[in-house]
């Protein structure tokens, strides 16, 4: 499970608000096909971490490093689903193609593929507005998928729908993880789901958040894997330069 080659990187990332330190020193590494939860306390620092991995907030300090995949990038999918209401699911699953100049029998092609294999091939030409939480969500996960990325980052992506939705969604990104085979990163403040879903957890902790463990998920008891996980959390909560709770690596057997 741990064996495969690195595909990013992070090596010593800080970060501040003002004069706040929220994060850091942070370093791990994503290898290929993983998927990996990240999760910690409300405000530890989950998004900003996410943010500086898609490049979307530029690090006070330290490094990312995406390794060896030609060219494939980092595709982020947000708790909001974030598409365009102006744009049918297929012109919104188009888009990333459409700037990376794709042309356009290619970009519908492939988009249509996407659409598909998160279950909406019938649903293509319907707007936003006309999908539910649940298809709106896969329509954004068609978006990231379409570009064949390197790394997937998830910020909650499951956490703005209902209950029988969310258990819905789980089980088909579980296949959809399991078919696309790049590094996944997964925020999620629902422990049960980090355990259902990944494959590996990191829990950030301390008031300027570091990876305080970074475990694999053997197969076992996922309730008793939960109740280390809160209290690994429960442990680092607020705990300033807390060191790590168990080497990287370990493997959470319970
Ligand atoms: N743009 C910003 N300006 C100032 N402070 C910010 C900004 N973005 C985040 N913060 C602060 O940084 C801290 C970490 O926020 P972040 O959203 O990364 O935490 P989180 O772990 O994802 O939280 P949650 O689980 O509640 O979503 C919080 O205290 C937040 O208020």
């Amino acid at each position: 499970m741990s064996g495969g080659r690195c595909v990013l990187r992070a090596a010593a990332l800080s970060h501040g608000f003002g004069a706040r330190r929220i994060l850091g020193p942070c370093s791990f590494e994503l290898r290929d096909a993983e998927v990996v939860a990240l999760v910690g306390p409300s405000g530890v620092g989950k998004t900003t971490l996410l943010r500086i991995l898609a490049g979307l907030i530029r690090p006070d300090g330290g490094t990312v490093t995406l390794s060896g995949h030609g060219g494939q990038g980092i595709a982020m999918v947000f708790q909001d689903y974030a598409l365009f209401p102006w744009r049918n699911a297929q012109r919104n699953v188009e888009y990333p193609l459409q700037i990376g100049g794709i042309g356009r029998a290619a970009r519908r092609e492939l988009a249509r593929a996407a659409l598909a294999q998160v279950g909406l091939a019938a649903s293509a030409d319907l707007y936003p507005a006309q999908l539910s939480g649940g298809m709106r969500q896969r329509v954004a996960l068609a978006r990231a998928i379409v570009t064949r990325p390197a790394v997937m980052l998830l910020d909650e992506p499951l956490a703005a729908l209902d209950q029988a939705t969310r258990r819905q969604l789980q089980d088909h990104l579980s296949g959809l993880f399991a078919q696309l085979g790049c590094a996944v990163v997964l925020v999620t403040h629902d422990l049960h789901e980090a355990v259902r879903l990944a494959d590996r957890v990191l829990v950030l902790g301390g008031s300027s958040a570091t990876v305080v463990a970074d475990l694999y998920l053997e197969s076992g008891n996922s309730a008793a894997q939960v109740m280390l996980l809160q209290k690994l959390m429960a442990q680092h909560a607020g705990r300033e330069g807390a060191g790590p709770a168990c080497a990287p690596g370990a493997s959470l057997t319970a």
